[in-house]
Formats: C-alpha cells, sequence, structure tokens
C-alpha cells in the first residue's frame, strides 16, 4: 500500500502535513477553501496533481459542511467561480488547478442553465465533479507507469534499468502511485528495476524527505544522492534513464517542473542518458506554445536560508529562490510519458488532441 497524501470522505477532507516529513506523519483537516488554498501555498500538500486535488475538495467539503439553504442557482454559481479564480492563486506555475478550475467553471455554467436545475443538484454536480478527480488521476497514473514501464524495456536494452529522478512526483504529489514514481512502481512491479537515484531537490528537500521515505516504504531499491552528484553519477551509469515530472508541459514539449531539472536534462544529454517527463494531460497546457510564456513561482528567501527552522546561510544575504525551471523540449530526448501513451515533444499537441477526441 503506497502512502496516502489525500484522504477524503463526504464532508471531509484530510491531508498528509509534507512539510513533517519524514519525522512526523499528521493528518490536517481542510474543512474550507481558505484552509486548501493555504494548505497549497505553505506546501503542506504539495505536487501539480494533489494541488488541484485538493483545491476542488477543499470547495466540495465546504459546499457539504456550509449547506445550500440560503443559496439560488445564481448566487452558487458566483460562489464556484470566485472560489476557483481564488485556489488558482495560491501557486502559479503548475496548471492542473488552473485547468480543473476552467473546466468544472464551465462546467458549473452550463449545470446552472439546464433546465429544472436548483441550488442543491448545483451543489450535488460540483462535490461529484470533484471527487471524481481522486479516482481519475489514480486511473492516469497507473496508465503513466505502465506507457512508460514499457517504453524504456524497450528502448533501454537492458533486463533491468536504473533510473535518476528528481524532487517527488509520487503518492505524496498525486491521488496515489505518481507519475515518474508511477513508471518506478511499475518497473520496480515487474521486476525490472535496477536501482532508483533520487536528488535531494534544494531547497524543500522533496527528493530527501519525501521520494526516499516513499521509496523506503515500499522497499524499493534506492539511493540518495545530492543535486550537486547528478553528473558525476551519470558518466559511470549504464543502461539508465532519467525520470522526472511536471507542473506544466506546453504544446512544443516544453516542461516546466522543479527547480534543478532543466542542469539534470543538460547533463543527460552530455552523458547520453535518455531523458523522460511523466505527466498526465492534466498537467498538459496546450494553449502555450513555448515555455518562454510559463509563470515561474518565486518562494520566500527562508526556504533557503533555512533549514527545519535553522538557519545556515549568511544573515541577509540575497537569495534567488525560483521554485521551477523550463527544460526546452529538444533536451526530453526519451520522449513525454502521459496515460494515453509516450509522445516525442513535437509529436505531443496532435497525440493529445486526438485523444481527447476519444475519451
Ligand atoms: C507529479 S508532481 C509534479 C511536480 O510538482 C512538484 O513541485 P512542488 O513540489 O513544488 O509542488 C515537482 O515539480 C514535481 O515534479
Amino acid at each position: 500500500m503506497s502512502l496516502e497524501a489525500i484522504r477524503y470522505r463526504r464532508g471531509s477532507l484530510q491531508i498528509l502535513n509534507q512539510l513533517l516529513l519524514p519525522q512526523q506523519s499528521l493528518y490536517e483537516e481542510i474543512g474550507s477553501v481558505e484552509d486548501g488554498w493555504r494548505a497549497i501555498r505553505t506546501m503542506k500538500v504539495r505536487g501539480a496533481p494533489a494541488i488541484a486535488i485538493v483545491g476542488c475538495l477543499s470547495l466540495a467539503v465546504e459546499l457539504h459542511t456550509k449547506g445550500n439553504a440560503e443559496q439560488t442557482v445564481g448566487s452558487l454559481e458566483k460562489f464556484v467561480a470566485d472560489s476557483l479564480r481564488y485556489l488558482e492563486s495560491a501557486r502559479p506555475t503548475a496548471v492542473n488547478m488552473a485547468r480543473a478550475a476552467q473546466e468544472l467553471g464551465h462546467f458549473v455554467h452550463q449545470e446552472a442553465k439546464r433546465e429544472g436545475s436548483t441550488a442543491e443538484s448545483l451543489q450535488e454536480s460540483v462535490i461529484s465533479w470533484a471527487e471524481a478527480m481522486l479516482d481519475k488521476d489514480l486511473k492516469d497514473n497507473r496508465s503513466i507507469g505502465e506507457h512508460g514501464a514499457r517504453h524504456l524495456l524497450q528502448h533501454i536494452g537492458k533486463d533491468k534499468v536504473t533510473i535518476i529522478t528528481h524532487c517527488n512526483t509520487g503518492s505524496l504529489a498525486t491521488a496515489g502511485y505518481g507519475t515518474a514514481l508511477g513508471v518506478i512502481r511499475s518497473l520496480h512491479a515487474m521486476g525490472r528495476l535496477e536501482k532508483v537515484y533520487c536528488t535531494e531537490t534544494r531547497p524543500y528537500n522533496q527528493g530527501a524527505r519525501l521520494t526516499a521515505y516513499e521509496l523506503k516504504y515500499e522497499e524499493i531499491p534506492a539511493c540518495l544522492i545530492t543535486d550537486s552528484m547528478v553528473a558525476a553519477l551519470m558518466k559511470q551509469l549504464v543502461g539508465a534513464a532519467v525520470i522526472v515530472g511536471a507542473d506544466r508541459v506546453v504544446a512544443n514539449g516544453d516542461t516546466a517542473n522543479k527547480i534543478g531539472t532543466y542542469q539534470l536534462a543538460i547533463a543527460a544529454k552530455y552523458h547520453g542518458i535518455p531523458f523522460y517527463v511523466a505527466a498526465p494531460s492534466t498537467s498538459c497546457d496546450l494553449t502555450l506554445e513555448h515555455g518562454g510564456k510559463i509563470i515561474i513561482e518565486e518562494r520566500p528567501s527562508e526556504e533557503v536560508t533555512h533549514i527545519n527552522g535553522v538557519q545556515v546561510a549568511a544573515p541577509g544575504i540575497d537569495v534567488w529562490n525560483p521554485a521551477f525551471d523550463v527544460t526546452p523540449h529538444e533536451l526530453i530526448t526519451g520522449g513525454i510519458i502521459t496515460e494515453f501513451g509516450v509522445f516525442a515533444p513535437a509529436e505531443l499537441k496532435a497525440g493529445l488532441t486526438q485523444a481527447a477526441k476519444k475519451v
């Protein structure tokens, strides 16, 4: 059984406070949109898919507990639209929350116009829409795992493959199973994984604190390295691939992901190691033509100057703390692994457009 970032039943949403891992495993109640926004902004919950799921479920819980006695269809539609816009503002780079806000907002607008729609029926529709995200994300991740494992084994040409991964893309970043970590889980289940090297991923340490925790929890063969060790490791690896997650993959395949991903891709290119991005279509944004248009979140300097509240940097030093960088599509040499299959960056837009027509 994997770790659970999100625990939900109708009327109750709990998140695992990831700021406390791995020392403490503490679930916290999310009872409102405000609670959801704050949990996302402070990164108690993080990961592109998990952000959207917790955001939408925080709305579902508030609607369920607040009830709709004083609501009209119009006032409820406005409350939902305002709440979704607010949730989007918590973290700008990952597209999942913005996509969910756009799709749920459109769904509610259509439902509100439907003959016989009432505040009660509209509320039920919103809650059910949000709840469906959990199962869909888990299903997408298992599909990503299968497509990715199959593609790697066909192209790496080794009995077992070695993976380098960055940040955390597992059950702690999604509804479960994970994206890049989902491919790793699938390879391990098939007995075809040699070892995973996970980078610590400064400054939030998603790798050291979260990915290492997930891999040890499931006894998947893993080794923790610092971000600065990657090129030296690549020099000595055979039969390896890099697989990372994504916060926003745009139309030409340029990908925003955790800071440090870009230099990982440069090192992989230099060493001839295939570089993959694993992402559900919910993390893809075909409205942006290239990565130069992606907004990169900058976070508080304390995340760099302090570790667990202890100052490690010289007091008063200036800090630059972008949470993400953009890897150009030409460095994504292995492909983009989605729930619909593995696409070369140049094939992504057409592939996802075609797949969406069949859904
Ligand atoms: C499947 S999670 C995708 C993505 O989200 C993480 O960022 P953060 O921890 O700041 O939310 C990281 O970039 C992962 O690759």
